[in-house]
């Protein structure tokens, strides 16, 4: 099996804060992963140490078998679209892909491949600051795919999205992983995730759950929602 990122013994504190402790799985090739956990539970921390935002206080967190930083050209292995990348809101959609795309070294087609991806195209010309909510997340996914990755890390896609919007997004994260792509993504979103996830993580601070959706649905009678919360319940 191809392991498209790995955490092993992943601990991070931020200030005298534990935010995740000793935090060990795998996102295999063709594989929808899925972070789940409460506000506060380290799921964008992790995020962060995948993608080279900050460094484990110990353990590590590797994509492709080593480090993102030491990736040359990573954007054409890994999309990233993490809370708090925020784009310039004076640009306009298109312009903050031609940046994203020089960045990427890919070339000037894939800015129109993206925006048609995300079905964006239409409202490329326009300044992000007058976009919606859920077409600013379009272009957040947008600017992942920019490099045509084999690995997407995504925080929290579906917010914003309206339920056409949502039902694109489960196809195409499925589609990814059916062509060989992986996708580890942080939600909370219980019901959505239960649609497109082929393995679930549950972390509050430590890792409290780690399986296949089946595994994690019988914990809760057939849903994950019911598993998520017996997950929790009695975690510190
Ligand atoms: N920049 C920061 N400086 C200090 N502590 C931080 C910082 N960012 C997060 N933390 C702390 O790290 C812990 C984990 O936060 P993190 O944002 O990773 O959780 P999360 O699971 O992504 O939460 P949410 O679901 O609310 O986005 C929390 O206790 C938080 O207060």
């Amino acid at each position: 099996m191809t392991i498209h990122a790995s955490f092993h013994g992943f601990t991070k504190w931020r200030g005298t804060q534990l935010a995740v402790e000793d935090l060990t799985f795998d996102v295999p090739a063709g594989c929808v992963v899925g972070l789940i956990g409460p506000n506060g539970a380290g799921k964008s921390t992790a995020l962060a140490g995948l993608t080279g935002l900050l460094d484990p206080t110990s353990g590590n967190a590797k994509v492709f078998g080593t480090d993102y930083r030491s990736l040359d050209r990573p954007a054409r292995r890994i999309g990233v679209n993490l809370d708090g990348m925020d784009v310039e809101d004076g640009l306009t959609g298109r312009r903050h892909l031609r940046i994203c795309q020089m960045a990427a070294g890919v070339g000037k087609e894939d800015v129109e491949r993206v925006l048609a991806q995300v079905d964006l195209t239409a409202q490329a010309n326009r300044k992000v600051k007058d976009y919606s909510l859920g077409m600013k997340q379009r272009l957040g996914i947008a600017s992942a795919l920019i490099g045509n990755p084999e690995l997407l890390v995504l925080d929290e896609p579906a917010n914003g999205l309206d339920p056409e919007g949502i039902h694109w997004l489960r196809g195409f994260l499925r589609d990814f992983a059916s062509t060989g792509g992986s996708v580890l993504v942080s939600s909370h979103q219980l019901l959505e995730l239960e649609q497109v996830a082929d393995e679930v993580v549950v972390l509050k601070r430590r890792m409290l759950f780690q399986g296949s959706l089946d595994e994690a649905k019988r914990v809760g009678n057939g849903s994950l929602e019911a598993a998520y919360f017996r997950i929790l319940e009695g975690a510190p």
